[in-house]
């Protein structure tokens, strides 16, 4: 396809009197990666629940590949699979009862091997030799985090977008997850980013837009890029902070 495969367009939300975004229009192509930041309170984690269509927006479009995520009776279409997002709080975004393989295989409910599958993906992210029938009571932020993102990928989606996907992580593991990502976008799935921290944009974004004044600016982005960067490298800019 050759029009972006998630777009807002004039996308505003309220909350009671607050006015959190006003006409936020964004085009993102299979295999960008926008990262977005902002101060705290602007709307940033209200903008990814509305481009994961978990939200409605109270005017305006949101549009997976060019098709509106929901229909005229504001009825959500279906898409599974299509966005999968990876939530601020990981620990609150997944079930307290599944041990994490079913968690990560979840997307895959068809796959006979789901299980070898979610072991492979919870190596990807850093988790090599987890107990793959351990609790998410059992395990820390940062683990969370990680099995939140493996989930993710699980469903190979076409779009990930991602709430400060390293903030629970130590810098080493953070520049393994980041590296991952890239990969995963360098083979077509779009992602978007949202963190505080500038080096983590500066080095996986592709472009960086900043939420202020309920809508979205273009922000000049820092250093390097992630693609001429090997994993240490990155992770000495990580350092920098
Ligand atoms: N479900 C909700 N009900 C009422 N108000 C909400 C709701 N969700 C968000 N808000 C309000 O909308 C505003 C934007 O919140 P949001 O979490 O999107 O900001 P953010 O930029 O992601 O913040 P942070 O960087 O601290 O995570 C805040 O004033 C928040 O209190």
């Amino acid at each position: 396809m050759t029009g972006p495969v998630l777009a807002a367009r004039a996308v505003s939300k309220a909350y009671g009197p607050r006015q959190v975004l006003s006409g936020v229009d964004l085009e993102v192509g299979a295999g960008e990666v926008v990262g977005i930041r902002g101060p705290s309170g602007t709307g940033k984690s209200t903008l990814l629940r509305l481009l994961a269509a978990v939200e409605r927006p109270d005017s305006g479009e949101v549009e997976f590949a060019g098709r509106p995520a929901w229909v005229k009776r504001r009825r959500r279409v279906p898409r599974p699979g299509f966005v999968m997002p990876v939530f601020q709080h990981p620990r609150a975004s997944l079930d307290p009862r599944w041990p994490i393989w079913r968690t990560v295989g979840e997307p895959m409910l068809r796959a006979p091997d789901r299980r070898d599958r979610a072991r492979d993906l919870l190596d990807r992210v850093g988790l090599p030799g987890i107990d793959l029938d351990a609790r998410p009571t059992e395990l820390s932020g940062g683990q969370c985090q990680r099995v939140a993102i493996a989930r993710a990928l699980a469903a190979e989606p076409a779009v990930v977008l991602a709430d400060e996907p390293t903030s629970a992580l130590d810098v080493t593991t953070a520049a393994g997850v980041l590296h991952l990502l890239r990969s995963v976008a360098d083979g077509g799935t779009a992602i978007v980013l949202v963190s505080h921290d500038g080096a983590v944009l500066d080095v996986l974004a592709d472009r960086v837009l900043r939420l202020a004044d309920r809508s979205l600016a273009v922000e000049p982005t820092g250093a390097g890029k992630l693609v001429e960067n090997p994993v240490a490298a990155t992770e000495a800019r990580l350092h920098s902070r």
